[in-house]
């Protein structure tokens, strides 16, 4: 796309949008415009979901990967209409229940939530499929992408490397659901610093001696790993208590009555599952528009020919109300359409 690399060469020579102004560039019918931080791209005969780009020169996203991979960035982030709800995030020691909880919320509320599949450098255990459970894979595989920007998070645990995708929260809200990462407490302190607004929750276990009890239990761990992940234990646990990071602290006693106590945290106790949300909303661009911009608001005229008449209508974006959502998103979009006008031609 002819466009993409014009902007990707005015964004790379770093020339802040504001500086080239709100005049709005065309090219092959794409158009584009610019403001504040982002260029919004508007593609031509798309379909409907993939119609509205934004590419991303100095967004909070950008100036984190920039900090992090110490090079220049810019990002292409699709435009989503309406918000996703922010994702959960549970963190806690290996053998509390992590994953026995979060598999009976999804048991019970399937069309709410999604479980965000994280990379991981470790051997599968018997029952673990690849691409469900983990995306299982090679260390200098992983390696090389962290370098290239592709995780959110990552972090060494237990001597292997774990790590979440953009992807990965990305495909569970654009399913329109609610996105559920199972991570340690340095990958949950890494959320909580990124763009990514989420709800911390900590599980903890009753005692060191319960916990060991369920590690030895599940059997899916050698004697040598369960005593490493029992010594990582101690300080996840005090990490997990007195850092700030986590919203929720649960404690696993009873599971009944724990998983009780989870979905009255979020809202779900007396709720009835029903089927799924609706899914987000979609405008349809036609071919021949154009864009200019007032303010914070971005104004799309459209003309589209019928038989015996053309129509004019307007469509206006209200820039402010964008909100960072998971990167490689812009969510939060809302459109309105402003005037509609018939011409007899
Ligand atoms: N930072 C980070 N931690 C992860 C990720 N996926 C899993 N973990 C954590 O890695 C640890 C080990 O997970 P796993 O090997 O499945 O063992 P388990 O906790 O004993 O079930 C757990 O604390 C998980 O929460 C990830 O994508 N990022
Ligand atoms: N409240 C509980 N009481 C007794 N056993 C539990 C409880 N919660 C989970 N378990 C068991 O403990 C083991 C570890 O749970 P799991 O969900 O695999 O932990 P994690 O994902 O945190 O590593 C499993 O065998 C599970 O059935």
């Amino acid at each position: 796309m002819e466009l993409a690399k014009q902007l990707l060469s005015l964004a790379k020579k770093r020339v802040h949008p504001t500086v080239l102004g709100t005049k709005p560039l065309s090219c092959n019918g794409h158009s584009a415009v610019l403001f504040e931080n982002r260029i919004l791209v508007l593609k031509k005969g798309s379909k409907s979901d993939d119609q509205i780009w934004f590419l991303e020169v100095d967004t909070e996203y950008v100036r984190q990967q920039r900090k992090k991979l110490g090079t220049e960035v810019v990002a292409w982030s699709k435009g989503v209409i309406g918000n996703a709800e922010k994702p959960i995030v549970i963190s806690g020691p290996s053998g509390v229940g992590k994953g026995t909880l979060i598999s009976m919320l999804m048991k019970e509320f399937p069309s709410m939530f999604g479980f965000s599949v994280s990379h991981t450098t470790r051997a599968p255990r018997n029952m673990e499929k690849d691409g469900v459970h983990y995306h299982f894979t090679e260390k200098s595989v992983m390696e090389k992408e962290i370098k290239s920007g592709k995780f959110l998070e990552f972090a060494s645990v237990h001597g292997n490397l774990y790590g979440t995708s953009v992807e990965a929260v990305e495909v569970v809200a654009d399913a329109g659901k609610r996105c559920i990462l199972d991570i340690d407490v340095q990958g949950a302190r890494s959320v909580r610093a990124s763009s990514l607004e989420a709800i911390f929750i900590f599980v903890c276990p009753p005692s060191m001696e319960e916990l060991e009890k369920r590690l030895r239990d599940r059997g899916t761990e050698t004697e040598e790993q369960i005593l490493k992940r029992l010594r990582n234990a101690q300080a996840e646990i005090e990490q997990g208590k007195s850092s700030n990071i986590f919203d929720f602290i649960l404690y696993n006693d009873n599971l009944e009555e724990c998983y009780d106590r989870l979905k009255k945290l979020l809202g779900l106790d007396g709720f009835v599952a029903t089927s799924p949300k609706s899914a987000p909303r979609e405008i349809n661009l036609p071919t021949d528009h154009s864009v200019s911009k007032i303010d914070d608001k971005i104004i799309i005229s459209c003309i589209s020919s019928g038989l015996d008449k053309e129509s004019k209508n307007s469509i206006m974006l209200d820039v402010s109300s964008l909100k960072g959502g998971a990167p490689g998103r812009t969510r939060g979009l809302d459109f309105q359409v402003i005037g509609s006008m018939d011409q007899l031609s």
